[in-house]
């Protein structure tokens, strides 16, 4: 596994550091108000574990699964629904909870979609931004880290379903992409 790795991008430790100041920031923003939690999987559910619990406001927690890229390391632009929320989402908050916006392409869609869906309001919390490949234009409220045009693995962002349970946030060998 530590093989395939050529580059660590953001350590555990960074990440750990960021994701509490990212739960303060949203605990301070949304306190008093009734804040539902939407994990996106599969990729943000590491972070969603971590941020949930750096969040000291009260919050109910749902999930949407969608998937744009398939096995490879490019969207397909075609983002599909696989699971939807349980709940209505008139009467809340909602928070998107995302592992990383590249193209933009799954965040606009999600946003679109849960827009039409009327929330009390919609905001969007990545722990990584990857601008550099952008295709549409999103907006994102909380942001972890900002990096540069690498498909990257680990905390949860997988390649070929693999490695999303490393601690860091790597970059793959070029070799790993080429065999498979
Ligand atoms: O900004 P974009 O170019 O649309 O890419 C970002 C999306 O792609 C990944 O999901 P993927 O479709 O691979 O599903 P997964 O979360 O199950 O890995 C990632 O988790 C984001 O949801
Ligand atoms: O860099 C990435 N890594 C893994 N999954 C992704 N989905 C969009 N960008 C990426
Ligand atoms: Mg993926």
């Amino acid at each position: 596994m530590r093989e395939d790795i050529a580059q660590v991008l953001v350590t555990g430790e960074q990440i750990k550091q960021r994701v509490k100041e990212l739960g303060e920031a949203i605990s301070r923003d949304y306190e008093g108000k009734d804040l539902l939690v939407v994990g996106i999987l599969k990729g943000a559910i590491i972070f969603l574990a971590d941020l949930v619990r750096e969040i000291t406001i009260p919050i109910t927690l749902d999930f949407m699964a969608v998937s744009s890229y398939g096995s490879g390391t490019s969207s397909s632009g075609v983002v599909r629904i696989l699971k939807d929320l349980e709940v209505p989402v008139e009467d809340k908050h909602v928070l998107i909870v995302e592992d990383i916006v590249d193209t933009g392409l799954t965040l606009k869609y999600l946003l679109d979609n849960l827009r039409a869906r009327q929330p009390l309001s919609l905001k969007c919390c990545t722990i990584l931004d990857k601008p550099e490949r952008r295709l549409v234009d999103v907006q994102i409220d909380y942001r972890g880290f900002c990096i540069p045009d690498y498909f990257v693995v680990g905390y949860g962002l997988d390649y070929n379903q693999k490695y999303r349970h490393l601690p860091d946030i790597c970059v793959l060998k070029p070799e790993v992409y080429r065999r498979s």
